[in-house]
């Protein structure tokens, strides 16, 4: 059975002034922030994961993404080299945190860079975003640390949105789904299914039939259920203000030994 351990880290006092790229800033609440942080946290612990906080790395606004700074295939971490400068701190702390979960750690090198958000895993393929924040040398570097391992490793661009997984996400059954405006091509993928809303492209697999996605897609959550899932909303307006999304706050790790 998979393993149900995530990674979070907590909001730190900079918030407010995290990255925005392909939106028009809008000021953040950071304590309405801290209150759906514990809420997307619960969530997972009410869905039987085991949740641990990365330490914090309160100079670096945007740490609250915890989902950026490593990718995990098997029980193996890719340390991530984030695109953006002022987020490079965060993967020391990270790095710390898999290791106590005796993960094999391995890292991308100068001159590669790859965020964690532009790694899409479904069973064996690994999707991975060429766009703002990983380049083609991140991507060489992705697919020698974990095609050996087993992995298929595609490339895709990215160019309307910050990642791949601000586009695209996987539902259980591997179709995937995204908001067509912003996804480059749909047909790089074989299985895919358009949703209403560009929240509603995101969302985790918690087990079972249980789909934590954003509270900001109704119509989305709508055609999940139809599809036999039960979507479990949370509020993370102040996050998706900064573009971040249900992945993008945790690290999933399915694939320790227990
Ligand atoms: N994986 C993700 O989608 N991460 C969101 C990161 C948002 C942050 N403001 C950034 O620009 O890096």
């Amino acid at each position: 059975m998979p393993s149900k351990q995530a990674l979070v880290r907590r909001p730190g006092p900079r918030l407010a002034e995290g990255l925005v790229t392909h939106i028009a800033r809008r000021p953040v609440d950071p304590a309405l922030a801290l209150r759906q942080w514990e809420g997307y946290v619960q969530a997972l612990r009410d869905h039987g994961w085991r949740t641990t906080e990365v330490a914090p790395a309160d100079d670096c606004p945007d740490a609250v993404f915890v989902e950026d700074t490593m990718v995990m295939f098997r029980n193996v971490a890719l340390l991530a080299r984030p695109g953006a400068d002022s987020r490079r701190p965060e993967t020391a702390a990270a790095r710390e945190a898999v290791e106590a979960l005796g993960c094999s750690v391995n890292a991308i090198r100068p001159p590669g860079t790859l965020d964690g958000g532009d790694v899409l895993k479904i069973g064996d393929t690994v999707y991975v975003g060429r766009g703002g924040r990983t380049n083609a040398e991140g991507v060489r570097q992705l697919r020698a640390a974990f095609e050996p391992l087993g992995a298929r490793v595609i490339a895709v661009p990215v160019s309307r949105v910050l990642h791949l997984k601000s586009a695209v996400t996987a539902l259980p059954d591997g179709t995937v789904i995204g908001h067509p405006p912003l996804v480059d091509d749909p047909a790089a993928f074989p299985r895919f299914l358009a949703v209403p809303e560009e929240a509603g492209a995101h969302v985790v697999h918690l087990g079972g039939d249980a789909l934590l996605m954003s509270a900001g897609a109704p119509d989305s959550a709508a055609l999940f259920t139809d599809l036999g899932y039960r979507p479990v909303p949370v509020d993370i307006s102040e996050f998706e203000k900064l573009e971040g999304c249900v992945t993008c706050l945790s690290v999933r790790l399915r694939g320790l030994y227990a």
